[in-house]
């Protein structure tokens, strides 16, 4: 486990002057996790911690271990060595958003009311009125009616978000939250989470969108490999350098002019196998100055 450098410290209007309130709201200790004797960690002596109104990314290749490490996080599964600390009002949403139950949107909405709840006890008002505004945060109240089973992936996996958002928990687990979306609510999820963590909510999430990390991730831990597990602010940590050598092909991480302001984004280079993409300075084909970024390299 490398820590790159101290992360930061919460933005001072989340926390208040109560001490319990300024611990971390989740400390992960010498973490370490194989599924048996005879397979290999996945992980080993991690640590990190989480505060309060923070969303930390997770990434890393396929198979390394990041949805392990979210189990272990929210206590469905024990980890072999370490401890994790931190608070029990835990929302996940799982990676696998198939067909599942033939529940209506908003009963599968006021599922995530259940912890508020005694055993047979029928939600109240307050627990209606709670997902109605999940619902309505995270754009699903119009399909509040229709049977869950027969949305998209990408309805589905929307759902589960507002499901949890519902739950009103302290600290909210996701599996790559955005993996069925198309672009626009990509950009809707991410703004859910960060309007969660304004209001002091603890947000973990895998992605393979080094992107989405950068966009709203003040720290980010990076599957490297199994000994190397490295914490630290998102920009310093997903360096063009890094991504390149955890995913296997060029990365570059320029910083660009948007609509909002400028931004450091990463830049996979697919390689000349891409039949479709058009070459640049082919004829017919114009050369823009925004496509010769120096793969591999990081802007200065
Ligand atoms: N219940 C299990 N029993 C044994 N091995 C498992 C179990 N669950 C996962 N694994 C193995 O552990 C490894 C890590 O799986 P995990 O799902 O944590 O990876 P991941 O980093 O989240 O991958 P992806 O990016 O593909 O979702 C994989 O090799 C997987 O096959």
């Amino acid at each position: 486990m490398t820590a790159l450098s101290t992360p930061g410290a919460v933005s001072g209007n989340l926390v208040s002057g109560n001490p319990a309130d300024s611990a971390p709201l989740l400390q992960a200790t010498d973490l370490g996790f194989r599924y048996s004797r005879v397979r290999p960690w996945l992980f080993r002596n991690l640590g990190f911690s989480l505060e309060r109104g923070e969303i930390l990314s997770i990434l890393g290749p396929n198979a390394r271990g990041k949805t392990t490490l979210l189990k272990c996080l929210s206590g469905l599964v024990a980890p072999r060595e370490g401890q994790v600390h931190g608070v029990t009002g835990i929302g996940y949403v799982p990676q696998d958003h198939g067909a599942g139950p033939s529940f209506s949107v908003a009963e599968m909405v006021l599922m995530g009311r259940t912890r508020h709840l005694r055993a047979y006890q029928t939600p109240r008002r307050e627990d209606h009125d709670a997902a109605d505004a999940a619902m309505e945060r995270v754009g699903v109240r119009g399909w509040a009616g229709r049977d869950y089973s027969t949305l998209s992936g990408g309805q589905r996996q929307l759902v589960l978000i507002a499901r949890a958002v519902a739950s009103g928990c302290e600290l909210l687990i996701l599996d790559e939250p955005a993996s069925a979306l198309d672009l626009n609510n990509q950009s809707r999820v991410l703004s859910v989470l960060t309007g969660l963590a304004a209001e002091g909510m603890g947000i973990i999430m895998t992605t393979h969108h080094p992107d989405h990390a950068l966009h709203v991730s003040r720290n980010a831990l990076l599957f490297v490999g199994s000994h190397d597990v490295r914490w630290g602010p998102t920009e310093e940590l997903l360096t063009g350098a890094a991504l390149s050598e955890v995913y296997g092909l060029p990365i570059c991480t320029p910083k660009v002019d948007t609509v909002s302001g400028q931004r450091v984004i990463a830049v996979p280079d697919f390689g000349p196998s891409c039949r479709a993409c058009p070459v640049p300075g082919a004829v017919g084909v114009p050369t823009p100055v925004e496509l010769r970024i120096p793969f591999g390299k990081d802007t200065p």
